[in-house]
């Protein structure tokens, strides 16, 4: 039987998940903080980890970062709340396997558990051999559509110029793979890249993750660390989410790139530092600099140069070249070999409006790949977002009446467990004018 560690401090919640888990014959621990899983996990191997994201003694992001760090392979699902859904995708890029929102649908639970023990079992790619490998790839398909045209001509034109870049796009356009292809394609393609998410930076170490500091500069600091500014010496620093910055941040990102130079915490002495900037950001960064959330000079200063990557519903002449490309990438990952889409997932692809751009078509992809028992991905493997919209949007075409919407609202929330959010996107109105209409049609 496969064993599962549950971390989480609702005692009540973790009871009733637990129960549930070994109804379906999993063999369930549970912890509630960080420190007693890495206990466990010290003692005991698991198949698969189910953590919270707030747990009392940090979060669920620390853990996962501390599991990919030590030598067991084991996947990790974050449980979310629906506020923090942004945070978990940031997870997913530090190798969560999946993230799952409360409150729970059980199909979905078993789902994801099924997927994550899968993708274990038939990895073909060693942690370890990844880890390893320091070369940068980055894996960039170029798009055929004319969006995508000018997309790589303005790359093609800034990348051997040292000009700071903004990126601008949705959630999920792929504008940190831009950066890292800016990059690669500049001078400086030997020297390193960093990343770094501004969002998942605690700001109290802020300073410290950008500069570094000394030991013993502050209670913690237990020895030298070399801050991200450092790292990227002679190469390029991408600061993603850079609308996150604290302000009082993004005063000391500005003299670091006036002055060329940083000062580690506790340290007398300043050090030279040549980087080139890119920045990336899916907010309105003009807006909160007129809101005064972001400091003008900075704002013209990360902005020498913008891109917007357009979203993937405005390059739908790309869909099927970067479905293929993720088909092929799924078939790798998962030792599959899948050959191709029916024409019915083509038809559902092409009128879905996909708000979580080329991410959710690759997670749409690779999650189809692992259920498919046919060579060619058909409807039923799609996830119920996708193929709901279709009808939902038809049913809406034939009904107009109120009384019709009001049936149609109430299925919706019925669906999707009275999630508003997910009621939203599958009626595919804003949340906003979700809550307008059950206002007017008293369904609180
Ligand atoms: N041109 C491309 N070619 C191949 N894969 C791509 C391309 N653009 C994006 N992707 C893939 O799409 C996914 C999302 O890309 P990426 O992380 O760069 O998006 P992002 O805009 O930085 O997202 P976020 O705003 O959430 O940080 C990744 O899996 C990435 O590999």
């Amino acid at each position: 039987m496969k064993g599962i560690l549950l971390v989480e401090d609702d005692v009540a919640f973790s009871e009733m998940l637990k129960q549930f888990l070994v109804r379906h014959q999993y063999v369930v621990d549970v912890s509630y903080n960080i420190k007693n899983a890495l206990q466990q996990l010290e003692k005991k191997n698991y198949d698969l980890i189910f953590t919270d994201l707030r747990l009392p003694d940090g979060d669920g992001i620390a853990l996962l970062k501390q599991i990919k760090k030590s030598k067991h392979a084991v996947p990790v699902v974050l449980m979310t709340s629906y506020a923090e859904v942004s945070t978990a995708v940031q997870a997913m890029k530090q190798g969560a396997f999946d993230y799952i929102s409360k409150p729970f649908n059980p199909s979905e639970v078993l789902e994801v558990i099924n997927n994550a023990l899968e993708e274990k079992t038939t990895s073909v790619v060693p942690v370890q051999e990844k880890k390893e490998s320091t070369k940068l790839s980055t894996d960039f398909v170029k798009g055929i559509s004319s969006s995508s045209k000018v997309l790589d001509e303005y790359i093609l034109l800034v990348a051997p110029i040292n000009m700071s870049v903004l990126i601008t796009g949705e959630s999920g356009t792929g504008k940190e793979v831009v950066a890292k292809t800016i990059h690669l394609k500049s001078p400086r393609h030997n020297k390193p890249f960093i990343a770094v998410d501004c969002g998942a930076i605690p700001r109290e170490i802020a300073s410290s993750e950008f500069f570094g500091h000394k030991k013993g500069s502050f209670t913690g600091a237990n020895e030298d660390k070399i801050g991200h500014f450092e790292s990227a010496n002679g190469g390029t620093l991408f600061l993603d989410e850079v609308g996150n910055l604290t302000y009082e941040n993004q005063i000391q990102l500005l003299r670091a790139l006036q002055e060329r130079k940083i000062k580690p915490i506790g340290s007398s002495k300043e050090i030279k530092v040549d980087i080139r900037l890119i920045t990336a950001t899916n907010e309105d960064l003009l807006a909160a600099v007129e809101k005064g959330d972001f400091r003008e000079d900075l704002y013209h200063r990360l902005n020498e140069f913008s891109i917007k990557v357009p979203n993937l519903k405005d390059r739908k002449d790309d869909l099927i070249l970067y479905a293929d490309y993720f088909l092929n990438k799924a078939n790798q990952q998962l030792n599959k070999s899948v050959i191709g889409f029916s024409k019915d997932v083509l038809t559902i692809f092409q009128n879905y409006q996909w708000p979580g751009n080329l991410r959710e078509l690759s997670n749409v992809i690779k999650r189809a790949t692992l259920l498919t028992k046919s060579e060619i991905i058909d409807v039923e493997v799609l996830p119920i977002e996708l193929t709901k919209v279709k009808e939902s949007k038809s049913s809406l075409n034939k009904f107009s009446t109120k009384e019709n919407e009001k049936a149609l609202i109430i299925s919706a929330l019925e669906e999707v467990g009275n999630n508003k959010t997910q009621a939203a996107k599958l009626l595919n109105i804003t949340r906003k004018t979700l809550y307008n209409k059950l206002k007017e049609y008293n369904l609180s």
